[in-house]
């Protein structure tokens, strides 16, 4: 699926899918925000493909870590399941909880994969975007741990977006396939650029009241910038 750029709808609602249609590519759901998710997901019979995320809560979501895995199990079970989002410190061990963490993280992915259900392998950092060869070897990590290897950072310069920038390029031109973007105001263009050089999900919420980042885009904006930047020259 991660062939040419996605643009994922997030929410906690995957009944809210139709508002998403047409700017949407897929729906992401994050688990960790609804109230009973696999109910949820059972009665999903909507238009876009899910990527389902259940983010734990040492990486910004509100999941209990290790309840998580039988309901990511679960999910990826479902036909409408195409991806999920398995967080690249629970596959390495850094995590708290590393080892216990590691083994559910490795069968979630294993799991994922019998169903033919693509893992990307995701890094947050709230805090700060690291320097350029750190995110290009981070970058690299999370695309080996994954089929699509996410990282989401902080910026607080034009330095840090032009950072991000940069490692996507080089990831890219290197063979990995990965989605990159930055949080806050500073980064907040990254969200509609990096698509330019090579990332291949962006993400904004399918209600701009949601949002499940800082500094997202409304759906619909960020479907123009992705699509004004990317088009085909030749196309006017
Ligand atoms: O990992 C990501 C990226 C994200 O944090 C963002 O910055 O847009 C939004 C999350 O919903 C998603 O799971």
């Amino acid at each position: 699926m991660f062939e040419e750029f996605v643009l994922a709808a997030a929410t906690a609602d995957p009944s809210e899918a139709e508002a998403a249609v047409p700017a949407a590519d897929a729906l992401e759901f994050r688990m960790d925000l609804a109230d009973d998710p696999l109910r949820a997901l059972s009665a999903y019979d909507g238009p876009l493909p899910v990527i389902a995320t259940d983010r734990a809560d040492w990486e910004g979501g509100e999941a209990d870590s290790l309840a998580r895995y039988e309901r990511l199990s679960e999910a990826v079970a479902h036909d409408s399941v195409v991806a999920v989002d398995v967080e690249l410190a629970a596959l390495q061990a850094t995590a708290p909880d590393p080892e216990l963490e590691r083994s559910h993280a490795n069968a979630l992915r294993e799991t994922a994969r019998e169903s033919g259900v693509q893992v990307i392998a995701s890094a947050h950092d709230f805090e700060s975007t690291p320097p350029v060869d750190a995110l290009v070897d981070l970058l690299a990590d999370a695309a080996a741990a994954g089929d699509v290897g996410k990282v989401a950072t902080m910026a607080a310069s034009p330095d840090d977006a032009l950072a991000m920038l940069r490692a996507t390029r080089r990831a890219t031109a290197a063979g990995h396939t990965v989605a990159t973007m930055c949080m806050g105001e500073p980064g907040r263009h990254t969200r509609a650029v990096a698509p330019v050089y090579g990332s291949r999900v962006g993400y904004a919420p399918v209600d701009p009241a949601n949002a499940t980042a800082p500094g997202q885009y409304s759906l619909s904006t960020l479907r123009r910038l992705v699509d004004d930047l990317t088009r085909d020259g030749s196309e006017a």
